[in-house]
Parts: C-alpha cells; sequence; structure tokens
C-alpha cells in the first residue's frame, strides 16, 4: 500500500467565465521513503493537484477523485474535523515564498509552538524545548534567540529552514514541498535542497517535490511526473526520464534547458510541439 494514492484527480475552478480544469484526471502515488518530483511549466496544475490532497484549495474548487488516499485511509469521506488532524501532522506542505507563507505578526517561535499545542497538545515548556530541537535540526544557529525574531527579521533562506522546521514539527509521513527553492538565492537553493533531501533519508519520510527545475529532479527524485495543462504525461524513474524520455513533451522540455541551447534564444516548448503532439501518448 502507498502511502499517498490518488486516482483521476479532477480540480474544476468556478470561474467568472465559467468553469476552468485545472486538474484533469491526474493518477499518482508515492511510497514511505520514497522522493516524487512532479515538473511541469506554470500553470500545468502542479500545486493545484497537491493542494486538492491536502483540502487546502478555496471554496470554488471542486474535486473529484476515483481514490484520494492517504496512510490507508479515505481523505475523501472523511469530515473537516477528522481530515484537520492529519494535515499539517501526518501530511505536512512547504511553500514557495517563506517569507509570505509565515504569519507577518507573531514571531517564529509563536509560530512553531503553536502547531505543537494544536497537534501534539505538548505544555509550554517541552514545546519551547521541541522548537530549540527543531531549529537546531534545521541549521537555525542560536535557535532560542531565534525564537523571538519575527519573519521580516530573517533572511528568505533562514525563513524557508523555519517553514521546514514547522512542517517536521509533528513528524510527519509525507511532506510535500512546492517549489522550496525557486524564491532563494542560488547558493542558498542547494542549501535547502541538501537539507531537505537529509531530512526526508533520516526520517524516512515521503517526499513530494514539485518543480519546474529540471536540475533539481535530477538531483532530488526516484520517481518523476510530468504534467502539462493539468494532466499527466509521462511517469519515469529518473534515470530513464533522463536517459530516454518517452514523451515528445518531456523531450522538448529536456532541450529547452540552458545547455542544450544553440540559438541566441532558448526554446520554449510552444515552439517546439503543437498541443496534439504533446498529449499523444499521454499516460493516465
Ligand atoms: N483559485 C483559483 N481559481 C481559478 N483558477 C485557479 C485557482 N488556483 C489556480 N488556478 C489555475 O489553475 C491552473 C494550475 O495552477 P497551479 O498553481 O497548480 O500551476 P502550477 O503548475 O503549480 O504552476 P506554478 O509553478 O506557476 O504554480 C492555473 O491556470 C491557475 O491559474
Amino acid at each position: 500500500m502507498s502511502l499517498l494514492e490518488v486516482e483521476n484527480l479532477v480540480v474544476e475552478f468556478q470561474t467568472a467565465s465559467g468553469p476552468f480544469r485545472a486538474v484533469d484526471g491526474v493518477s499518482l502515488r508515492v511510497n514511505a521513503g520514497e522522493v516524487l518530483a512532479i515538473v511541469g511549466e506554470s500553470g500545468s496544475g502542479k500545486s493545484v493537484s497537491m493542494l486538492a490532497a491536502m483540502g487546502l484549495l478555496p471554496w470554488t474548487a471542486k474535486v473529484t477523485a476515483d481514490k484520494l488516499q492517504f496512510d490507508g485511509r479515505n481523505l475523501l469521506g472523511m469530515s473537516a474535523s477528522e481530515r484537520r488532524k492529519i494535515v499539517g501532522k501526518d501530511m505536512a506542505m512547504i511553500f514557495q515564498e517563506p517569507i509570505a507563507s509565515l504569519n507577518p505578526c507573531f514571531t517564529v517561535g509563536f509560530q512553531i509552538e503553536e502547531v505543537l499545542k494544536v497537534h501534539e497538545k505538548l505544555g509550554k515548556a517541552a514545546r519551547r524545548a521541541r522548537a530549540i530541537e527543531l531549529f537546531s535540526a534545521v541549521g537555525i544557529p542560536n535557535p532560542e534567540d531565534r525564537l523571538g525574531h519575527f519573519p521580516h527579521q530573517m533572511s528568505g533562506g533562514q525563513c524557508q529552514r523555519v517553514m521546514i522546521a514547522i512542517a517536521l514539527a509533528c513528524n510527519p509521513k509525507l511532506l510535500i514541498a512546492d517549489e522550496p527553492t525557486t524564491a532563494l538565492d542560488v547558493t542558498i537553493q542547494k542549501q535547502i535542497l541538501d537539507l531537505l533531501m537529509r531530512l526526508q533519508a533520516e526520517r524516512g519520510m515521503g517526499l513530494i517535490i514539485i518543480t519546474h527545475n529540471m536540475g533539481v529532479v535530477a538531483e532530488t527524485a526516484d520517481r518523476v511526473i510530468v504534467q502539462y495543462k493539468g494532466r499527466k504525461i509521462e511517469e519515469a524513474d529518473v534515470l530513464s526520464l533522463f536517459e530516454s524520455p518517452k514523451s515528445a513533451y518531456t523531450r522538448a522540455l529536456l532541450s529547452a534547458l540552458p545547455d542544450n541551447a544553440t540559438g541566441d534564444r532558448l526554446p520554449t516548448i510552444a515552439d517546439l510541439l503543437s498541443d496534439e503532439q504533446i498529449f499523444e501518448g499521454a499516460v493516465r
């Protein structure tokens, strides 16, 4: 049994110009201890599919699936309060904009201790001790002092470490990292990716990394799903994907990497392929 099992997920938003299908029949699974990358260009429905799994989409989203199961439990069938006990505890998520994801009005210490209070029911002293331990685990120097800082007093990289500490606070079985390094400086990106990979290995967590960066895929993933316009185009283990991509879209994505540039400008997918060519042979 996989940790997360999703079959035929469809997400439709009600918009002023009618319904818009952001995710169109995506199926995926991730096992404990496995790293799955979901890759695709902006707007391909990567974030929306994971927000749907977490139950974090606004009411304008209609979510349906043949199966949406976490750790053997049917997420669609359970009440909102039952689901809240899982989300943020056994399934946690970190986002692209660490500073914006933290609440600017509270210290980072208050924010991590709040998670420990709600989900772990720890007392005040135990919460503080655990917060210090978590900040040390994600490499925040002087954790006792840092607990009293507000997000704006910290760098983007430090805020992302805080977000990771908050996500790990309850020892999740699955961590979903949505473009976790995109908003950071290049040198910091590598540190945060290394940190995520170390924590994933130490804790045996399932990890889903959402990215548009094939370099991140190559460095992190065991298995890869390629998504385009809300649909899964290809799924493969990471070596096969890079060595022998099956779909024309994946081949085009790989040839759009800077290393493969030949002219004055990088080719875009639209330069290389029509929608018909992209969806030909798409997997389900
Ligand atoms: N609340 C919403 N209402 C209407 N449409 C939405 C809403 N949220 C997302 N969308 C649309 O759903 C589509 C998929 O968005 P999503 O954020 O999943 O893309 P993505 O692949 O994660 O890209 P990015 O890397 O830019 O976040 C986009 O076209 C987006 O505009």
